[in-house]
C-alpha cells in the first residue's frame, strides 16, 4: 500500500485536497482525521502538518509527500521534489519599512525574523552576510513594529499582508515556491504504483489547463487549422460527409481557447467547439 503524507491545515491543504480527490482518491470527510485507508486505490494518506512532511518523507516511512517548495527546502530534510503542482505558489523576499535596506548586502548586523529560518540562513550564508536571524511561527509582519526584527522574510502572495504592515519587499527575491510532490532523495523512481500515482495527478493537471476543441474546417483550410491547433501529439481529421469538409480535434491550453477560435472562424472554420476535459492520461 502507497503511504502518502497530505497537509493538514493552511494554505496547501484545501486545493492538496482537491486535487486528490480529482484524482479519484478518497479523501478525509472531517478536517480532524488524521489518517485514512482508500482501499480500492491501495493507498494510505497521512493528514500532517505541511511543516513536517518532508521530515516524514525522508525518513522513508511514508513514501511520498505533498508540501511546499520553501518548506522543503526550509526542513534540510533528505527529500527532493518529482513533480510541481501549480497551486500555492508564492515568491520568498525580505521586506521592511520604506528605506531600511535595498539588498540583501544591507542586513550585515541587523535582524530579520521569519518563520523559514532554514532558507534565510543559508542565503544570508551564500551572500556572505552576517545577520542574525529570529524565528517566528507566523504572522511576521508585525515583528517590525513590535521591535522583534529590523527586516522580515517571508512568504508573499498578492502582497496584501505587506501593505497592510507598511512594509515593502526588498532586494530580489530569494525563491519561488509552489505545491510539490517530494519523496526521499533517491528512491526508487521507476516504483509502478509511485509511477501511476504521479500520472493521475499529471492528468488532473493537464485536464484543468487543456480544454477539448472540435471544428470544421474545407480541406484547402486544414494545413493553416492545424498550425493553430497542433494538439499535444497531432490533431485527429475524420471526413465529413459533405465533401471538401473535415472535422477536426484536438486539445488547446484552456487560457488560448478563446483566441484560437476568433482565429479558426478567420480562416473559415465553423462548428467549432470546446468542451472541458474530466481526466486524463497522456
Ligand atoms: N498567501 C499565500 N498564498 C500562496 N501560498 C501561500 C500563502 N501562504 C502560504 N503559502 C504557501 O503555503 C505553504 C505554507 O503552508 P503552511 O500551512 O505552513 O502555512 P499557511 O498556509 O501560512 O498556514 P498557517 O495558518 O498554518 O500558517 C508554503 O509553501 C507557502 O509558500
Ligand atoms: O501576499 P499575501 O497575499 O498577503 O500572502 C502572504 C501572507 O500569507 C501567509 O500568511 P498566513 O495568512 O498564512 O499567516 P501566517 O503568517 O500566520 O502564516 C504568509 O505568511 C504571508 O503573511
Ligand atoms: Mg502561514
Amino acid at each position: 500500500m502507497l503511504r502518502i503524507a497530505v497537509p493538514n491545515k493552511g494554505s496547501l491543504s484545501g486545493p492538496a485536497g482537491e486535487m486528490l480527490h480529482e484524482a479519484g482518491y478518497q479523501q478525509r470527510r472531517e478536517s480532524k482525521e488524521l489518517r485514512i485507508v482508500d482501499p480500492t486505490n491501495e493507498v494510505e494518506f497521512f493528514y500532517l502538518r505541511p511543516r513536517d512532511i518532508a521530515i516524514y518523507v525522508s525518513s522513508g516511512k511514508l513514501d511520498i509527500g505533498i508540501t511546499g517548495r520553501d518548506l522543503l527546502i526550509d526542513s534540510g530534510a533528505d527529500a527532493e521534489e518529482i513533480l510541481p503542482l501549480g497551486f500555492a505558489r508564492s515568491t520568498f523576499r525580505f521586506a521592511g519599512k520604506p528605506g531600511t535596506a535595498n539588498a540583501v548586502t544591507d542586513l550585515k548586523g541587523r535582524t530579520v525574523a521569519t518563520s523559514y529560518e532554514g532558507i534565510v540562513a543559508a542565503h544570508l550564508a551564500e551572500q556572505g552576510v552576517d545577520a542574525s536571524v529570529v524565528h517566528l511561527d507566523g504572522a511576521v509582519e508585525t515583528a517590525i513594529e513590535l521591535g522583534v526584527a529590523e527586516v522580515i522574510a517571508d512568504v508573499v502572495e498578492t502582497g496584501t499582508s505587506l501593505r497592510n504592515a507598511g512594509l515593502e519587499v526588498f532586494g530580489e527575491p530569494i525563491m519561488k515556491s509552489e505545491a510539490v510532490v517530494i519523496r526521499r532523495s533517491g528512491a526508487d523512481a521507476d516504483e509502478p504504483k509511485v509511477q501511476q500515482f504521479l500520472r493521475r495527478l499529471q492528468g488532473v493537471l493537464v485536464a484543468r489547463t487543456y480544454v477539448m476543441m472540435d471544428y470544421d474546417c474545407r480541406v484547402e483550410q486544414l494545413e493553416k487549422a492545424v498550425a493553430l491547433t497542433p494538439g499535444l501529439e497531432s490533431p485527429t481529421v475524420s471526413p465529413l460527409h459533405n465533401e471538401g469538409w473535415v472535422a477536426v480535434r484536438a486539445m488547446v491550453p484552456a487560457k488560448e481557447a478563446q483566441r484560437i477560435m476568433d482565429d479558426l472562424y478567420e480562416i473559415g472554420a465553423r462548428a467549432i467547439l470546446t468542451t472541458a476535459i474530466h481526466a486524463c492520461r497522456l
